[in-house]
């Protein structure tokens, strides 16, 4: 073996990024919230009306902030349990305060030169991976550093079986809460993303479908987990004009398909979020609910990973393989500085232009 292919170990990390969403902390934040979560991306004046009620209906809060610095807080517990209360957590969004470029100016102030960053989404596809490159490569150009800082985003987590066994432990929970009678029908959701967005994701070479291949793997490994062999895969949160194709079915016309056969006790899995945030509490615990009262369903829906030990010591663990500068830099999703992970993965699919 030569010297070049032996890649040495890198430089260790100093500090971790806990890099998320964002949401409103109140209700005058709640419109200029949604303005950055919609910039450029063609989604038409009449959701934007609507979405905004949904938040206005819980005070104009979202729950996300509350519930990453819950992540956040059981994850420096989990680290220092592992000796590693040397690296700092640092929380940063896309949309909302603290913005990433923000946290990233402190994080270097501070002295950070070597920042690992966890991102809050499992997933491949543009919204759940290559955004948080984008994200990335924003917060440095904003916050104007040096080029002796180094970014490292960690990979995608859907195919971690930790992940999966997190997911099921809740799914059991789930249905033991129908301990006789028909068994419910196992019902996984994911945020619904447009149709040509799924065929651009995961490399060119690949075919593109990456996310709808992950929720459905994901879902799939669950299932069998818990030892269910029928259950079904749907999407929520759609808010593309009407004409442009979504990822379907929507949980909700799922839902009356389900009772039109005669379906009466429903679980409802979440596996495409890790925190009870808005969308779960209003698409799920609102709107799927209500909808489910109307249709005599018994409908439960389950817990998020969120601040379950088993997850948050999966998160620990993908930090821990990095934090010493090992861990697969080839690993899908994984880049430094906003780089992507292959040529051509999950390239932004050009939106329609917003009509008047
Ligand atoms: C794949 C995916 C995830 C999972 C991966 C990940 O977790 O990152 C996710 C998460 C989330 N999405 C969220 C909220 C919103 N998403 C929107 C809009 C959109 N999401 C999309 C996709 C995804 N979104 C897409 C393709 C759009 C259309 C506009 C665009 O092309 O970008 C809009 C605009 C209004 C509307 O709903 O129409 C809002 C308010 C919140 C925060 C909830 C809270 O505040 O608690 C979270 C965690
Ligand atoms: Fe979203």
């Amino acid at each position: 073996m030569t010297a070049s292919e032996v890649r040495p170990a890198d430089e260790p990390f100093d500090a971790l990024l806990f890099l998320s969403f964002g949401g409103p902390d109140k209700p005058e934040d709640v419109r200029p919230f949604l303005e950055n979560v919609t910039r450029g991306r063609g989604v038409p004046p009449e959701r934007l009306d609507d979405v905004v009620q949904h938040y206005l209906h819980f005070g104009g809060v979202s729950p996300i902030n509350r519930l990453n610095l819950d992540m956040i807080g059981a994850l420096r517990g989990e680290l220092d349990g592992r000796g590693r209360s040397a690296l700092p957590i640092y929380f940063g969004n896309r949309n909302w305060h603290p913005l990433a470029a923000d946290t990233v100016s402190s994080m270097v102030e501070d002295g950070h030169r070597r920042i690992l960053v966890f991102p809050t989404s499992a997933w491949g596809g543009y919204s759940g991976c290559r955004q948080y490159h984008e994200d990335i490569a924003g917060a440095i150009a904003d916050a104007g550093v040096g080029r002796d800082v180094v970014l490292r985003k960690l990979p995608q987590f859907c195919d971690e079986p930790e992940f999966r066994g997190a997911v099921a432990d809740a799914v059991r929970e789930g249905l033991n809460r129908f301990p006789d009678g028909p068994p419910p029908r196992l019902v996984f959701t994911a945020h619904s993303i447009p149709e040509s967005a799924d065929r651009a994701a995961g490399p060119a070479a690949d075919g593109g479908r990456l996310y709808s291949r992950q929720v459905s793997d994901a879902s799939a490994a669950v299932a069998g987990l818990v030892g269910v062999t029928e259950f079904d895969v749907v999407w929520q949160s759609r808010s593309g004009p009407p004409q442009i194709p979504w990822l379907a079915p929507d949980i909700c016309d799922h839902l009356r398909a389900l009772s039109s056969h005669g379906v009466s006790r429903v679980v409802v899995c979440p596996v495409g979020f890790v925190s009870d945030h808005l969308e779960v509490v209003w698409d799920l615990d609102t709107e799927g609910a209500e909808l489910a009262a109307e249709l005599g369903i018994e409908y439960v829906r389950v817990p998020t990973v969120g601040t379950s030990a088993r997850f948050v010591s999966l998160v620990a663990d993908i930090v821990e393989r990095y934090a010493d500068g090992g861990g697969d830099i080839t690993a899908m999703g994984c880049g430094d500085d906003g780089r992507i992970c292959r040529p051509d993965c999950c390239v932004p699919v050009k939106r329609p232009a917003r009509s008047g």
